[in-house]
């Protein structure tokens, strides 16, 4: 391997290392690769067919070969009638935010006809990191219905959301993909005794309750209309799967328009990743580096840093998206990997963490790569806070590369940028790191669709279950 202090930056031997697409800018100036190791890097992009493989995975091709499953989240934003499964796609998009209108304009109400108010999610993992990190990028500061997110078996969480809300004009929804999930089946039974407690009887409760599974007989077990289930599949895996009525909370929220415009942007990102030469494809030049530094410069950690208090979550969204996807040590057929898989995937809000882990970063002995995240317009009007923030994003972005020569530390940094955070831009977002991390799983050879890791901690807790009373 390279002495890493010869190891030189993109931007030494580029002219242009800033790449823009549907309001995104990428700027890739800080990975450390040159000219000649670049063009081997891209020789062996396209020897994995990496872009071909997306395009294949796009019209439906069995990517999860270990659940006999296709990855079909890209047909939850398209358009297009010609898209796979457009049509129950289409179909199910429509009912889910008919509904979501009806709550916003109080046609729903609950039983005793108070207008809705608050939603609880129940869900966990992709049933729940994707609508709370949409609904936390693009929430207004005081909204006219609340979301509240059910996902761990606490009751302390349980307790803390539900002390503040009155029963009466609270709507819950249930989602899960498998519907076997402890958690989200504990936390089912606990918010059922609490409509009941507050006076709602078991025939009332289709007033207060909704369903969103794959399986179809979901709402039937709790004795709900046919109505009250909207259809997720078990082409789109939980992790990928915000797009779809896992995202129904987020059109109650903040409308189905608002909900069809970041549906939008994704789109207008999976149509660029489609085409775009791999020169200029976002997540294309993304999932390469990521390689990259993995493989070759031996960085073990990914940081995502946003400026920005709206995508704080997103850490958490992006944390299960790329660590249960590509945290492998099989390869797509089944023999072990060689070579290295997920980084570890960790971040925070970028101004705070520069007073508690930015040490770490710009001294300690780990290998990092980070993505440093603004928004040019802010959304805020405190041009002054504004100012302040802009000038420690971007004073960041070269400290955390700007090396002491005794010191041993090594960064590469890429910055995202967009110009205002908007529906559109978001679900372009969110779906660039969707197939960056796809794109990724093809440069490692492994199945990135699949989760049978978290499998014996599942089977386990439900044999300690029957153990504790
Ligand atoms: O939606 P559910 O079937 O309840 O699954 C919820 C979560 O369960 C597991 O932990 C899986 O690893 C996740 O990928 C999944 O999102």
């Amino acid at each position: 391997m390279k002495s890493l202090t010869v190891t030189p930056f993109i931007r030494d031997s580029f002219e242009n290392y800033q790449k823009s697409a549907c309001g995104i800018t990428l700027d890739i100036g800080r990975q450390r690769i040159n000219q000649k190791e670049l063009l081997s890097l891209i020789d062996f992009v396209k020897e994995k067919k990496m872009i071909e493989s997306f395009n294949e995975m796009r019209k439906g091709k069995i990517v999860n070969a270990s659940e006999h499953r296709s990855a079909l989240h890209t047909s939850l934003r398209d358009p297009s009638p010609d898209a796979p499964h457009a049509a129950e796609v289409h179909q199910t998009l429509e009912a889910f935010c008919k509904f979501a209108e009806d709550v916003r304009n109080w046609k729903w109400r609950g039983c005793s006809g108070d207008r809705i108010t608050d939603v609880i999610n129940i869900g966990i993992g992709g049933s729940d990191m994707g609508p709370k990190c949409v609904y936390n990028a693009l929430r207004p500061n005081k909204p006219e219905i609340k979301l509240h997110f059910l996902a761990s078996a606490d009751g302390v969480i349980f307790d803390r959301i539900t002390s503040v809300l009155d029963p009466f004009s609270t709507l819950i929804v249930i989602s899960s993909k498998s519907f076997k999930t402890q958690e989200t089946r504990a936390n089912t039974q606990e918010i059922l005794d609490w409509l009941k407690k507050a006076g709602i009887p078991e025939k009332d409760f289709k007033h207060h309750v909704v369903v969103v599974s794959a399986k179809p007989d979901a709402a039937e077990q709790f004795g709900l209309p046919k109505e009250n289930f909207f259809p997720i599949w078990d082409w789109v895996g939980g992790r990928f799967s915000v797009w779809g009525a896992i995202g129904l909370p987020v059109a109650i929220a903040l409308g189905a328009d608002t909900f069809k415009r970041f549906l939008a942007g994704a789109h207008a990102m999976d149509q660029h990743a489609s085409t775009a030469p791999l020169q200029n494809n976002l997540p294309a030049l993304m999932a390469m580096f990521a390689y990259w530094n993995s493989e070759k410069l031996d960085v073990s950690s990914y940081c995502f840093l946003p400026y920005d208090e709206r995508l704080r979550v997103m850490v958490d969204w992006l944390q299960q998206l790329e660590m249960e996807s590509l945290g492998k040590s099989t390869a797509a057929d089944g023999t072990p990997v060689i070579g290295k898989t997920s980084l570890a995937v960790w971040g925070g809000h970028g101004n705070e963490s520069q007073h508690s882990f930015y040490q770490f970063l710009r001294e300690g002995t780990a290998k990092n790569s980070i993505d440093v995240f603004w928004c040019e317009k802010p959304g805020h009007a405190h041009k002054e806070l504004h100012r302040v923030l802009m000038a420690n994003a971007k004073a960041q972005t070269e400290a955390l590369v700007t090396r002491d020569p005794k010191s041993k530390y090594f960064n590469v940094v890429s910055t995202v940028s967009i110009e205002e955070l908007t529906p559109e831009t978001l679900g372009a977002l969110m779906a660039m790191y969707e197939h960056k991390t796809t794109m990724l799983g093809t440069l490692f050879g492994i199945n990135a669709f699949d989760q049978p890791g978290v499998e014996l901690g599942k089977k386990l807790a439900n044999e300690a279950y029957k153990k504790i009373s």
